[in-house]
């Protein structure tokens, strides 16, 4: 059995047991009072790389991440710093996930959440909606063609966006021909864990043009964002939307375990839709003081850095000096640590960094 038929396996035992304590007809009733769902392209589309961030306490292939006492906080953090969209893991066996952590992360955050999960059957796409989810994770390798187009025709009835996931070129070829509007290509092999982060730019070639793009898996920051997008022979970058999820950043060098980015870089502005719910530009220039998403207790700016940063328009001087410290590196798409004596800005919508005034 592989690592995937196992979470498949203990996933649907789970899912009879929620199945039984919520009927489906429940579900409809709650879908019916709850908020429209987000929509989250546009701001996907908005040029630069957009990044979504991750709820996420462990996993098969890393164990332990993080205790995450407080997910909405996290998440909080995570919008503050200019993620596009979170995503929250709710499978409870090896992700350490609930649908309590959904709840709790839409109940904080305007930006749209993603239900991440091992989604094989329409009852989990009710339960996504909801507990105000508004886009819900397909995994091709485990659904058949039929249960695909369905699971798709579901979501499109409940206002859910689909991020469909890849691993081969057959799988982004049936992802396209169902229709996928978001694309994620994740450059681990489900069945060994294995990441090879070459697989998203052996791949997003064949992504049709138009639909957004998803790396996941393996990315951990700007740089590896960067030379993920890089290694893709053809991008480009004012025409075409890249999202790359991003786990955990490494431990901080003051804590072991800790909360790491989930990410996806920020294109320049966001924008959500929806009756009734914020419209979110984040502009850059507003600055909000928090704890990183790594754990530090260091500031950062909201949207100096990570946000419209695209090849060729780097905030991130050629020496290197904004490189992230090794032992923290990831602390959202907000800025990294700094020189000494140095200060982050934007102006004419472009990263700045200069001499911190006396
Ligand atoms: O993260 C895992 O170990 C994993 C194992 C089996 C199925 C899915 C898994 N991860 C979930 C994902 O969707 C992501 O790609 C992930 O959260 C990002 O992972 P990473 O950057 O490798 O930490």
């Amino acid at each position: 059995m592989s690592v995937l038929d196992g979470i498949l396996a203990g996933v649907r035992e789970d899912l009879e047991e929620r199945k039984r304590a919520t009927p489906l007809a429940e579900l409809r009733s709650r879908v019916a009072d709850a908020q429209p769902a987000l929509d989250p392209l546009p701001a996907f589309r908005a040029p630069g790389v957009s990044i979504i961030a991750e709820v996420k306490r462990k996993s098969p292939s890393k164990g332990a991440l993080a205790d995450i006492p407080d997910p909405a906080s996290l998440a909080a953090q995570y919008a503050a710093g200019g993620a596009a969209a979170i995503s929250v893991l709710t499978e409870r066996r090896r992700f350490g996930g609930s649908l309590a952590d959904l709840d709790a992360v839409r109940a904080r955050v305007d930006v749209p959440v993603l239900r991440k999960d091992f989604i094989v059957d329409p009852y989990q796409l009710w339960e996504a909606r909801a507990h105000g989810a508004d886009l819900a994770l397909l995994m091709v390798v485990s659904l058949d063609d039929g249960q695909l187009a369905d699971l798709m025709g579901l979501c499109k009835e409940l206002g859910l966006t689909p991020l469909v996931e890849a691993h081969t070129g057959d799988e982004v070829r049936r992802a396209a021909a169902a229709g996928a509007e978001l694309l994620g290509i994740n450059a681990r092999d489900l069945t060994t864990l294995d990441v090879d982060r070459k697989v998203f730019a052996e791949l997003v070639t064949a992504i049709p043009e138009g639909t957004v793009r998803v790396a996941e898996s393996g990315v951990t920051g700007r740089r590896t964002s960067r030379s993920t997008a890089a290694g893709e022979p053809t991008w480009s970058w004012s025409a075409r939307h890249w999202s790359a999820r991003v786990t955990r950043a490494p431990p901080c060098a003051s804590s072991s375990r800790r909360p790491g980015f989930n990410g996806i870089s920020a294109g320049g502005t966001h924008a959500t839709a929806g009756p009734g719910r914020r419209t979110d530009s984040g502009s850059g220039s507003r600055s909000a003081s928090a704890v990183g998403a790594c754990g530090c207790r260091e500031p950062f700016s909201r949207g100096e850095f990570g946000r419209g940063a695209r090849p060729g328009q780097s905030p991130e001087p050629a020496d290197g000096r904004l490189s992230p410290s090794p032992g923290c590196l990831v602390r959202g798409p907000v800025r990294e640590r700094l020189p000494q004596g140095r200060r982050a800005h934007r102006a004419n919508g472009k990263s700045h960094v200069s001499a911190r005034r006396a």
